[in-house]
């Protein structure tokens, strides 16, 4: 459970940041609102294992990420540190855990300050997206390696989008523009970073964001996107774990297991 020794760096003479090594911060800190009452969102089970363990499992399983920095639920970190000492997890890679804040934002901060130096590269990923693929995971790292501040897995739209007016509950909202929807996208996480610059849009944006990436943006950086994935979708309502169970299971039967 110690971050030490630290990895050694492995020169990658093809990329843009020669000799980088990548850390994932996992906020995991949030209750779960949306999903309903019950455990924190992160610790509820997902085919019989806690979803944080599978997101865990999703940075890990990528060859670049050698630190794994979990964001507990604030009073939750021994708990959050007996769990990943319940459950097998790769070798090559490091974990951390510490507590969490009130907001997504402030436990990644968190995450964030706990992170040792050595470490150029940062993912931030939702406990929340058990199930993102392996392979969504190595392109955003190889789009940050090749030289990008910012990067987000990204998908277009399915539905058509409205701009609304607030109204009083229970008023209907006047809508007030229907957004180009072929410019829009809906954005996934993990989202990766050049650390300097995510540490100084942590340090520097105010104001709530639901995002990592929309802080480097208000820094006048470009952040890019990268293919988003299906599968990485966020749990946030009750059919979204009835989704994930039915992707888990198909994919346990797939793999024969
Ligand atoms: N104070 C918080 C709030 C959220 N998160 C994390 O941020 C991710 C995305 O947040 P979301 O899906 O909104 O989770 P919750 O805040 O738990 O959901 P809700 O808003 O329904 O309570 C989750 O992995 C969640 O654990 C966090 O670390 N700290
Ligand atoms: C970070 C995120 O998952 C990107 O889509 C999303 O913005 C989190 O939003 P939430 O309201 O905290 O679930």
């Amino acid at each position: 459970m110690s971050a030490d020794p630290l990895p050694q760096p492995s020169p990658n003479p093809a990329s843009g940041r020669t000799g980088s090594r990548t850390a994932a911060v996992i906020p995991a800190a949030g209750r779960g609102v949306r999903l309903g009452p019950g455990a924190p969102k992160a610790l509820r089970a997902l085919g019989g294992t806690p979803m944080l363990i599978h997101a865990i499992r999703a940075m890990a399983d990528s060859r670049a990420v050698s630190l794994v920095v979990v964001v507990a639920p604030p009073d939750g970190a021994a708990e959050v540190k007996t769990l990943l000492d319940a459950h097998a997890l790769p070798d090559r890679t490091d974990f951390l855990v510490v507590p969490g804040g009130e907001s997504r934002q402030e436990s990644v901060k968190l995450g964030l300050d706990a992170l040792p130096p050595g470490y150029d590269i940062v993912l931030v990923h939702d406990a929340a997206r058990p199930l993102v693929p392996v392979d969504t995971v190595d392109a955003v790292v190889e789009a940050v390696r090749g030289g990008a501040p910012a990067v987000v897995p990204a998908l277009p739209l399915a539905d058509t989008v409205k701009q609304v007016e607030p109204a009083a509950p229970g008023e209907p909202e006047p809508v007030v523009a229907t957004p180009d929807r072929s410019l829009l996208r809906a954005v996934q996480t993990p989202q990766g970073f050049d650390r300097d610059t995510l540490v100084r849009a942590h340090a520097t944006v105010t104001g709530s964001v639901t995002d990592d990436a929309s802080m480097v943006e208000r820094l006048g950086l470009t952040v890019v996107t990268v293919p988003g994935h299906e599968e990485a979708f966020k749990v946030t309502r009750p059919l979204d774990l009835v989704l994930a169970e039915a992707v888990l299971a198909r994919r346990r039967l797939n793999d024969g297991f």
